[in-house]
C-alpha cells in the first residue's frame, strides 16, 4: 500500500526557500523539476562542484543562488524544504538528521527510507497537473506512465476547466446546491466512460 500523502506546494510563495545540497546529475534533475513547475521558486544550491547546466539555469534566475563549497549546517537557516543529493551517503544521512532536528521536510535522493517526501512524475495539461508516485518502487515506471498519460489526456481539458470555472464563479446559493449543480453538469464525463450503464 502506498501511504504517501500528496500535496501541491506553492514554492513561489514569498518566504518559501528551498535548499538543494549537491550540484551533480541528481542536483540538476531536482532543480530542473522544481523550476519546471515553479519557475520563480527561491532556491539555494550548495556544492563544491556544480555542473555547468545548473550554472546556466542560475544565470537566468535571480531567485536561484549557488554557493560553491561543501554543505555547512547553517545552510539550513531560514529554509523550508531541503533536497539532499550529494554522492556522500554518510553526509546525506547526517544532513537529514540535522534538518529533522529543525523540523524541515527533507528529501534524501539516494535513500528513500530517509525521505520525508518524494518528488513525483508530473503530467501537465495547462492548469491540470497529475502527480505520479510508485511508492519509490520504480521511478522509471513513473516516468513512462507520465508519457502515456500525457498522450492519453485530451488537449481540450483546458477549455473544459475554463468553462467549469466560469460556471462555478456564477453559481449562487448554498454549498450543497453548488456541488449538486457542478456534479450534474460534469456527469457526462463519467457516463462517457461507462457505456454499459
Ligand atoms: C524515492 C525517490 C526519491 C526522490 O528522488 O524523490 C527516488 C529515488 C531513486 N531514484 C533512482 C533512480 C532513478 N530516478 C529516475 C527518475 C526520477 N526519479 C523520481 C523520483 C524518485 N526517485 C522518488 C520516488 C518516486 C516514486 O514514488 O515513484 C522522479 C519521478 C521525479 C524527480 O526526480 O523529479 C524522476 C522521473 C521524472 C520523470 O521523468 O517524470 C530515474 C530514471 C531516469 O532518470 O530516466 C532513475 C534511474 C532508473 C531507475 O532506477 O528506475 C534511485 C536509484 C539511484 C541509483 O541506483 O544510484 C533512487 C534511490 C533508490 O531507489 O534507492
Ligand atoms: N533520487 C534519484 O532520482 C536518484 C538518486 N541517485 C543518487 O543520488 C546521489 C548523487 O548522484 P549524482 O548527482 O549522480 O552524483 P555526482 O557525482 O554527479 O554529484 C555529486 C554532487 O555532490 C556534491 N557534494 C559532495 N559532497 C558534498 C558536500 N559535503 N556538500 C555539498 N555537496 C557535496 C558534489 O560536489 C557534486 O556536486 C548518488 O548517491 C545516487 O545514488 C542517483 C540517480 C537518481
Amino acid at each position: 500500500m502506498n501511504k504517501l500523502f500528496p500535496i501541491f506546494l506553492k514554492l513561489e510563495n514569498d518566504d518559501l526557500h528551498t535548499l538543494i545540497v549537491g550540484g551533480g546529475y541528481v542536483g540538476l534533475e531536482k532543480i530542473t523539476a522544481v523550476l519546471d513547475n515553479a519557475p520563480q521558486a527561491r532556491i539555494t544550491l550548495v556544492a563544491p562542484e556544480i555542473r555547468d547546466e545548473i550554472r546556466a539555469l542560475a544565470a537566468e534566475k535571480p531567485a536561484v543562488s549557488l554557493i560553491e563549497r561543501t554543505f555547512a549546517d547553517h545552510d539550513l537557516d531560514e529554509k523550508d524544504l531541503v533536497i539532499v543529493a550529494t554522492n556522500d551517503k554518510e553526509e546525506n544521512r547526517r544532513i537529514k538528521r540535522v534538518a529533522r532536528a529543525r523540523h524541515l521536510l527533507t528529501n534524501v535522493a539516494d535513500t528513500p527510507e530517509e525521505c520525508d517526501f518524494y518528488l513525483s512524475s508530473i503530467v501537465k495539461k495547462g492548469n491540470l497537473k497529475v502527480a505520479i508516485s510508485t511508492n519509490g518502487m520504480s521511478p522509471t515506471l513513473a516516468k513512462r506512465l507520465r508519457e502515456v498519460l500525457t498522450e492519453a489526456l485530451p488537449d481540450d481539458l483546458e477549455t473544459a476547466m475554463e468553462q467549469l470555472k466560469a460556471v462555478r464563479d456564477t453559481l449562487r446559493g448554498d454549498f450543497a446546491h453548488k456541488v449538486e449543480e457542478l456534479n450534474r453538469i460534469t456527469e457526462v464525463l463519467v457516463k462517457a466512460r461507462k457505456p454499459h450503464e
